[in-house]
């Protein structure tokens, strides 16, 4: 379990970013939404030991991050960052999942077994020798997801996962992530894309200016005013309210109940 108690967070300036947030989760894939400067960031930056709380407390499974680095936290905790091609700089897809096994100090043998099983996590079996630029957009954020898979971490950071990506390479990060929840990983999923809160999310945290404004399933989050925390109801539930349907989770069910009648 991911355990985080009265947190607050105040920058070197004086801005405080969060403000006693309360949160735990444990094997859910959970969206962590609010506009920009909300404090989403600021607040995933806790959960592997980026940033320790000003106030409060974070655990993970048991370990509090001020007693614990960062390399110890990102065992448990992995995060992939927004835009990660960047990040990418060896000149192969299985030297680039490699590199943090062998930081490790496995043994070959194991290091190999790792980035096989990484990068089957994500489709990306295959791919070993080509070189991580010519990969699509889709291709490069699943493996940035292999590469922080390989460290074998029971929580996953997603920041943006879909974000300029299109329809195609979306649905392949999409099916990578129900793949990695359904082995039991845990996925705290950061974005503004309200469409893929709809698609994935079983629970909502909303922050609204450092604050945790609510915190519950999918279903009840999109029953709020959106707009008054900035953000925008999913295209799709519109179209399903204003035909009188109600709440479904993708076009294929709004389909199903038209054509099915009632529910
Ligand atoms: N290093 C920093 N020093 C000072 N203030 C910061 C720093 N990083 C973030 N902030 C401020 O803290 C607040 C929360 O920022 P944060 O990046 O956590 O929000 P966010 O919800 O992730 O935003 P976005 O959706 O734009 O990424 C903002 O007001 C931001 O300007």
């Amino acid at each position: 379990m991911i355990r985080v108690k009265n947190l607050w967070h105040v920058y070197e300036n004086g801005r405080e970013a969060l403000k006693g947030v309360d949160f735990e989760m444990g094997s859910e894939i959970v969206a962590l939404v609010g506009q920009n400067g909300s404090g989403k960031t600021t607040f995933a930056k806790h959960l592997n030991g980026l940033l320790k709380p000003t106030k409060g407390t974070v655990e993970v499974d048991g370990l509090d991050t001020r007693e614990h680095t960062v390399a110890e936290l990102s065992r448990l905790v992995g995060y992939v960052f927004q835009n990660p091609e960047h990040m990418f700089f060896e000149e192969s897809v299985f030297r680039e999942v490699a590199f943090g096994p062998r930081n490790l100090g496995l043994s070959e043998g194991e290091i190999e077994e790792r980035v096989r099983w990484a990068l089957r996590a994500v489709n990306l079996e295959g791919y070993e020798e080509r070189t991580p630029y010519s990969l699509s957009g889709g291709e490069k954020q699943r493996l940035a997801i292999a590469c922080v898979l390989a460290m074998r971490p029971k929580y996953l950071i997603l920041d943006e996962p879909t974000t300029g990506l299109d329809g195609r390479s979306s649905a392949s990060v999409v099916e990578a992530i129900r793949k990695l929840h359904s082995e039991g990983h845990g996925i705290l999923l950061i974005t503004h894309d309200m469409e893929l809160v709809l698609e994935l999310a079983e629970r909502v945290v909303l922050l609204h200016r450092g604050e945790k404004a609510f915190d519950g399933p999918v279903e009840e989050f999109f029953s709020l005013e959106l707009h008054d925390y900035g953000l925008e109801k999913p295209e799709l539930l519109r179209i399903s309210e204003k035909v009188g349907v109600g709440f479904v989770k993708s076009v294929p069910e709004l389909v199903e109940v038209l054509v099915g009648g009632e529910r």
